[in-house]
């Protein structure tokens, strides 16, 4: 335990989902069952963000994205995780420091949608957060071919590793990052709201 809430021993390898999960959907349950077979992580810790810092509106409250995800993700080897809200980060590369501060010797990776992989240079220090851990990128509807010629796939083409080698990811030293180009599934949490499935927009 630390101020995180959660029990990470030494050695593990650790896939970080960070999302809104506003609301979690299957999507995320299967970008996860992918990245832990061919990452080859012990775990997957879905971080359920306390708000988007790049998104205008704020989310249902925790409590219920967390109860939700819970629901979504019953799987041995996921944790999801409220460690944002505990420790008072939003921005990922503060995030990273502070896990990485009190889970010495777990090898984390970041995962995320191709959509996030484009957006990366908008966020906050996000060399710090390419300099702190290995790169997990999964393929979504739409965004394969913009995720790969965005500007961090460009600043860090040297670092790019053959998803042929995908399970050497988490023991490779930073920068590095990998793209998965597995079956998508063509779901969002903006279409679930829409569709009134959740709290309206
Ligand atoms: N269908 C999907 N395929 C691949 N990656 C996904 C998919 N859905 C979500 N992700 C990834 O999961 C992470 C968390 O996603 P998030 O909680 O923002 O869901 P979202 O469906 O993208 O939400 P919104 O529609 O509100 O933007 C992000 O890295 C996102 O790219
Ligand atoms: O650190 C940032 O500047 C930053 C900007 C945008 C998104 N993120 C993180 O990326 C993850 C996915 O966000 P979202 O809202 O698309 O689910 C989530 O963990 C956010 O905290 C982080």
């Amino acid at each position: 335990m630390g101020g995180t809430g959660l029990t990470l021993p030494q050695g593990l390898r650790v896939g970080l989902l960070g999302g809104s999960f506003d609301p979690p959907h299957r999507g995320h349950a299967h970008i996860t069952r992918e990245a832990l077979k061919r990452f080859g992580l012990d775990r997957v810790v879905w971080l359920v963000s306390p708000g988007n810092p790049l998104k205008p509106r704020g989310p249902a409250p925790l409590a219920d994205r967390m109860a939700a995800a819970r629901g979504v993700m019953a799987h041995p080897r996921v944790v999801v995780s409220d460690a944002e809200a505990r420790l008072g980060t939003r921005y990922t590369a503060e995030t990273l420091a502070r896990l990485i501060a009190l889970h010495p010797g777990v090898r984390f990776v970041w995962l995320m949608g191709a959509d996030n992989l484009r957006q990366l240079h908008c966020w906050d220090n996000w060399q710090a957060i390419m300099a702190q851990v290995p790169v997990g990128v999964l393929a979504r509807p739409g965004q394969r071919i913009s995720a790969q010629t965005s500007v961090a796939a460009r600043v860090h083409a040297t670092a790019r590793l053959d998803q042929a080698a995908a399970h050497l990811l988490p023991l490779m030293q930073p920068p590095a990052w990998c793209f998965l180009n597995v079956p998508m599934l063509d779901v969002s949490s903006t279409a679930i709201r829409a569709a009134g499935e959740w709290r309206a927009d």
